[in-house]
């Protein structure tokens, strides 16, 4: 186990921040310590630090399971390059279909030849490991990886697994997004669910699983599903995201008459340099939502899965620097996404859970200062929705797949329970949600940020405090920590 002394500068040295926000310095301790950690944190809490900086105390390579690609990319660009000006960046590397062979044999070749320095230091090459002295230098301390390609046939990674875990540098196997793992979780990828696997295949590797959004019936099932130690550390924030203000407000009927509410909301609610994300059922919503806001005069684009990755790479860098104002999307645009100064996420159809409404308004204000999420609601984007619910249990355009009986009556009842969120007229909305991910207690957490706290309230960049002079209120990446979301974490042992 490290000293206090060890964790605090390596934090300072290697990511340049003087302080843990809530549950980091929690999770890391547990980590090093040799045991699971299962971490539930809120959106922008910054749990990426929570397994970089472990992986950076511990002897060899830490993998990473990702689900998106897109995602891997923006991780390993924040850990290589977010820490260059620091300590010359962390040294991280993903392995996808979309790198070159010759690429991916590279880096496959240097796990090999770690693994073989380690068995060779160990007299008849019995594994040992970590314990046996200091570690063999290895270029990649963190790998990213898709489930798909952990648990698919590559045998070449495999093959690279298996040594470093006989070498003792499988230092751990992280599972970020782990609510991936759970059919009553909002987002289930059924590769995910292969990775309780991991356990027997690599017996020994600690566990880590991350994720923003697990309600305690998703958690249970993320602990069994991936074979978590009984004495799994379970670190659990705050979900409260006080500098979020919280709308519904009812949609207008009649498409035109929804459009020009969102445009207005835009223009005239928000400031001409904020920033936004807007949500919508479908892709021709999208793009039609967009084609809106740009004859409106707003610098919009839109962002689907149907896009190629270069195009949705170039909306978001767009986005991120400002040229592009606000991004229309589906669901797509969601984990990862990490832009500090967005200051509204409109949702012009509902989401589909309260889940998926926390992560997707959780966009919003990730730099700590106020910021405006409305949800436009109407009966018959929930009619669309129990539709597509419909439709996925028979694999329809559109909907979900691999649905059938029991996880078609979750999504049908977490769709209620949106619903019940939208039409609640004297449930204060921060509860609603804060209660729904099993966080009681949270009356008075509210004070007035939300429509329901203060009735006829609009949350416009006019009730919110003057901009700060610099645009980034994020700066260079060596700022203290800040208290992003709730001030309080609890661990559960
Ligand atoms: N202790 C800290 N002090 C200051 N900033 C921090 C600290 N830890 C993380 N950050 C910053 O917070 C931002 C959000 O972190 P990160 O992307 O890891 O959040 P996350 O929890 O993964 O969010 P999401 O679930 O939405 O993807 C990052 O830019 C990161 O550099």
């Amino acid at each position: 186990m490290s000293s206090d002394d060890d964790v605090h500068y390596a934090l300072k040295r290697l990511f340049g921040f003087s302080g843990f926000r809530p549950g980091q310095e929690q999770a890391v301790r547990a980590a090093l310590a040799g045991r699971d950690v299962l971490a539930l944190m809120p959106t922008g809490a910054g749990k990426s630090l929570c397994f970089g900086l472990t992986a950076c105390m511990s002897p060899g390579v830490t993998i990473v399971v990702s689900p998106l690609l897109s995602l891997i990319q923006d991780q390993v660009v924040h850990l290589v390059r977010g820490t260059a000006s620091v300590c010359g960046g962390i040294p991280a590397a993903y392995l996808s279909s979309e790198q070159t062979e010759a690429d991916c044999r590279a880096l496959l070749f240097d796990l090999h030849r770690s693994a073989d320095a380690a068995m060779e230091r160990v007299p008849g090459g019995v594994p040992g490991g970590a314990a046996d002295g200091p570690a063999p230098f290895c270029d990649c301390k963190v790998l990213f990886v898709t489930p798909e390609r952990l648990c698919g046939a590559s045998a070449g990674l495999d093959a690279v697994l298996r040594k470093l875990h006989a070498g003792g540098l499988l230092a751990r196997i992280v599972v970020d997004e782990c609510h991936c793992v759970s059919q009553w979780g909002h987002d289930f990828r059924p590769a995910y669910r292969q990775l309780g696997s991991l356990r027997s295949r690599f017996p020994g590797a600690p566990v880590m699983a991350l994720t923003a959004t697990a309600t305690p019936r998703v958690v249970e099932d993320i602990k069994s599903s991936l074979a978590m130690r009984a004495d799994t550390a379970v670190v659990v924030n705050d979900f409260n995201r006080p500098n979020l203000r919280y709308e519904v407000r009812p949609k207008p009927d009649g498409k035109a008459a929804a459009l020009q509410a969102v445009l207005d909301l835009v223009t005239r609610e928000r400031r001409p340099t904020d920033i936004g994300i807007v949500y919508c059922l479908s892709r021709d919503e999208t793009e039609e939502v967009a084609s809106f806001l740009k004859r409106g005069g707003v610098s919009a684009d839109q962002y689907h899965a149907g896009m190629t990755p270069l195009q949705k790479q170039t909306v978001q860098r767009l986005w991120q620097g400002g040229a592009v104002r606000v991004v229309v999307a589906t669901i797509a645009y969601g984990m990862g996404i990490d832009c500090p100064r967005v200051r509204f996420v409109v949702h012009f159809t509902m989401a589909k859970s309260l889940e998926g409404y926390y992560q997707e308004s959780g966009r919003a204000g990730r730099d700590g200062r106020a910021a405006q999420c409305v949800l436009l609601y109407s009966r018959k984007d929930v009619t669309r929705s129990k539709r597509l619910i419909t439709l996925s249990s028979r694999g329809g355009k559109g909907a979900r797949r691999g649905r059938s009986g029991p996880a078609v009556d979750e999504d049908r009842s977490k769709l209620e329970q949106m619903q019940a969120y939208a039409e609640g007229k004297d449930r204060c909305r921060r509860s609603v949600l804060l209660e729904y991910f099993g966080q009681r207690g949270s009356a008075g957490a509210c004070r007035g940020t939300c429509d329901v706290c203060a009735p006829g309230k609009r949350f416009t960049a006019a009730t919110e405090p003057p901009e700060p002079s610099s645009a980034d209120s994020r700066g260079s990446g060596a700022s203290d920590s800040d208290s992003l979301g709730g001030e309080s974490w609890i661990v559960v042992d």
